[in-house]
């Protein structure tokens, strides 16, 4: 059971999502973008309530008896333990050639591939939207760069990465990132970052920002709330899956744990390849609209606090993943 102070902390950033989709309908993305990031006190709240609800309710307890972790965090360190050290990456460069093969009949034109057993330093990692850092506790396999629009750590860069330059190299003034070099990352990380960002449009630019960070054959993993059943939004995640392969991301992993969509897509080191796979699946739309989450659909009256109704069901399901993740056994 969620105590009081976790219901009041998960209600708070649920209402601060829910005030900015409201804000985002009423007068466009970009202006309610704009207010919402000169509020710089509800920011500060914002990043001290999720800190506190990561830190003392979701992260601990997060250890299987066979040493495993079940947490969100855990998930994309063991994958990127799997991709980077043990072989993985090298598989899934067999399986680019392939589809290589098959679509062009040719080789990967990248000369990028990987020899096995090549040296592996620490994993670069891009943790965007990080809040309180919590890669930092892996600093002996991760050299993680954290960036939040309103950080709750020292260890996190402020920085809005939906205005993030991606050029040559990394551009502090006044302990703002305002550029990071392109190709530069291993793994860029987007840990319920997608569903913060209140339209479609925008959440694609971070992920076609995140196409531009990330080197080839490095991940990007998504991690999104959905605590209903494995199939019930399975065909909005086909959706996203389409849109990032017109990218140039090709999904690697995927698992659905009772509160998430766990998922890992790799760079093509041929991003044809990708945009091959999607025209294929009839991605000819504008590849922006399909990265929609079942909250963009629901009518939001004015009042915050209204009751709930059968129309806001989606919120319901966001509502129980922040409410229900301090037992904390959520993601096996
Ligand atoms: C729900 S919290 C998730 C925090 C952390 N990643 C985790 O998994 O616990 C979403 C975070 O994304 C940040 N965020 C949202 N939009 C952002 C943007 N455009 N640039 C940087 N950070 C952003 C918010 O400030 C917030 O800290």
């Amino acid at each position: 059971m969620a105590c009081p102070e976790h219901i009041e902390l998960s209600d708070f950033i649920k209402s601060v999502h829910r005030g900015l989709r409201r804000r985002s309908r009423e007068v466009g993305a970009v202006q309610a973008w704009e207010e919402h990031c000169s509020d710089g006190e509800k920011l500060q709240k914002y990043a001290i309530s999720m800190k506190k609800l990561a830190t003392t309710y979701w992260d601990r307890n997060n250890t299987r008896d066979d040493g495993g972790s079940t947490c969100r965090i855990g998930w994309v360190v063991s994958k990127c333990r799997h991709y980077f050290t043990l072989g993985g990456e090298a598989v899934e460069d067999c399986r680019e050639t392939k589809m290589c093969l098959k679509f062009f009949n040719r080789e990967m034109s990248n000369d990028g591939i990987l020899s096995e057993g090549a040296e592996v330093g620490k994993i670069s990692l891009l943790d965007v939207g990080s809040c309180y850092n919590p890669f930092g506790a892996f600093s002996s396999e991760f050299e993680v760069t954290a960036i939040d629009l309103a950080p709750a750590s020292g260890e996190v860069m402020k920085c809005d990465f939906l205005r993030l330059n991606c050029g040559t190299k990394k551009v502090v003034e006044s302990g703002v990132c305002l550029e990071l070099p392109s190709s530069s990352f291993d793994v860029v990380v987007f840990s319920l970052l997608l569903e913060y960002i209140p339209c479609s449009r925008e959440r694609f630019t971070a992920c076609e920002k995140a196409f531009a960070l990330t080197r080839p054959g490095g991940l990007l993993f998504i991690l999104t709330p959905d605590s209903k059943h494995p199939t019930a939004n399975s065909r909005a995640m086909r959706r996203w899956r389409i849109t990032l392969a017109g990218i140039g991301f090709w999904r690697v992993a995927y698992e659905k744990s009772k509160h998430l969509h766990c998922m890992a897509f790799r760079k093509c080191k041929d991003p044809g390849v990708g945009k091959a796979w999607a025209r294929l699946q009839g991605f000819d739309n504008g590849p922006h609209d399909l990265m929609t989450i079942p909250q963009d659909f629901t009518d939001i009256g004015d009042k915050e606090d209204q009751k709930v109704d059968t129309e806001r069901v989606p919120d319901l399901e966001i509502a129980e993943y922040f409410c229900m993740m301090p037992d904390g056994d959520y993601f096996d």
